[in-house]
């Protein structure tokens, strides 16, 4: 079975828009994009036009490659006291000059909806989440909307990183499977991989994950954004090799893509309800 997450995101998109229009609010999210990456600049355009999609205004704010921390931190802090905006996204990766950990501490927590503040994922970590990094909430939304269990089931996370790999781990130990976080330093890796009901593949290696480390069954969930040596987009898995092992599988693209851009439009709207709760935020 193909997990379609263009499909499911559709959807989530649908509803949201209805649920948006119900409130009567209207939600604003403020994206911050530092140099000209045309990767960057692709996804923030993509961020924008869902936020047409469903009624959340939006606000772009660039600032030029060479922009230092100060510059960023300004910014974000003139966006945390703006009332109009309930949403702060700055782009990742940034410029190696400005300090990613203190511009991502700046961001209002009331206002994170990328869910990468440690507040957000200590939240997480306890159990009590508010916003949850996108693409991770993106994958346990596509689960739930396919019917795929995960208590008591044995998940395997390949890869550590702030955005996936880490709250991955989180999100599906708070669903109750039973969790292993692989990485470089794992031994015997494909054992590890080949022993998961549940495997989320976020290594960033093109044709990474073949059929030797994926057991029978298992549910593939391909996080990779890969260029192939013909600069074609492709995930981590192997995708024709594994397929007809797995007993489903995300596509690149048209996978968990989609979803963490949904799952953005779904935090923005939750932060804007918050807030109209608790006008401090
Ligand atoms: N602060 C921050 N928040 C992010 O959420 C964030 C970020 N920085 N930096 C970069 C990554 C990457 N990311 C993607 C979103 C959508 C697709 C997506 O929809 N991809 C399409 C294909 C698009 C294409 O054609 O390239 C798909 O998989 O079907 C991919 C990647 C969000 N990120």
């Amino acid at each position: 079975m193909i997990l379609d997450g263009k499909k499911v995101s559709e959807k989530r998109l649908e509803i949201l828009k209805e649920r948006i229009e119900e409130s009567g609010l209207y939600p604003r999210l403020a994206t911050v994009i530092v140099g000209e990456d045309p990767g960057s600049q692709l996804y923030v355009r993509m961020k924008h036009r869902a936020c047409e999609r469903v009624g959340i205004g939006s606000v772009g704010i660039e600032l030029p490659e060479d922009a230092s921390t100060e510059r960023v931190l300004e910014t974000v802090a003139r966006l945390n006291r703006d009332p109009d905006i309930n949403g702060i996204l700055v782009q990742l990766p940034l410029p190696g000059q400005v300090e990613t950990a203190r511009v991502i501490e700046a961001v209002s927590p009331g206002k994170d909806v990328d869910g990468f503040h440690p507040y957000s994922l200590g939240r997480l970590l306890a159990g009590t989440p508010v916003f949850s990094p996108c693409t991770p909430k993106g994958i346990m939304t596509i689960l739930a909307e396919y019917g795929i269990e995960t208590a008591g089931k044995r998940a395997v996370v390949v890869g550590r990183s702030i955005d996936v790999g880490r709250p991955m781990a989180a999100l599906l130990l708070n669903a109750d499977a039973t969790v292993t976080i692989c990485h470089s330093r794992t031994q015997n890796l494909a054992d590890e991989m080949r022993s998961a009901d549940i495997l989320v593949s976020a290594v960033g290696k093109a044709r990474f994950v073949g059929p030797d480390m994926v057991g029978e069954g298992a549910t593939v969930i391909d996080v990779g954004i890969n260029y192939d040596e013909n600069g074609k987009l492709c995930g981590d898995v192997d995708f024709a090799a594994v397929a007809g092992k797995a007993g489903a599988i995300t596509p690149v693209p048209g996978g968990v893509g989609p979803m963490t851009i949904a799952t953005l439009m779904e935090q923005t709207f939750l932060a804007a309800t918050l807030r109209a709760c608790d006008p401090a935020l």
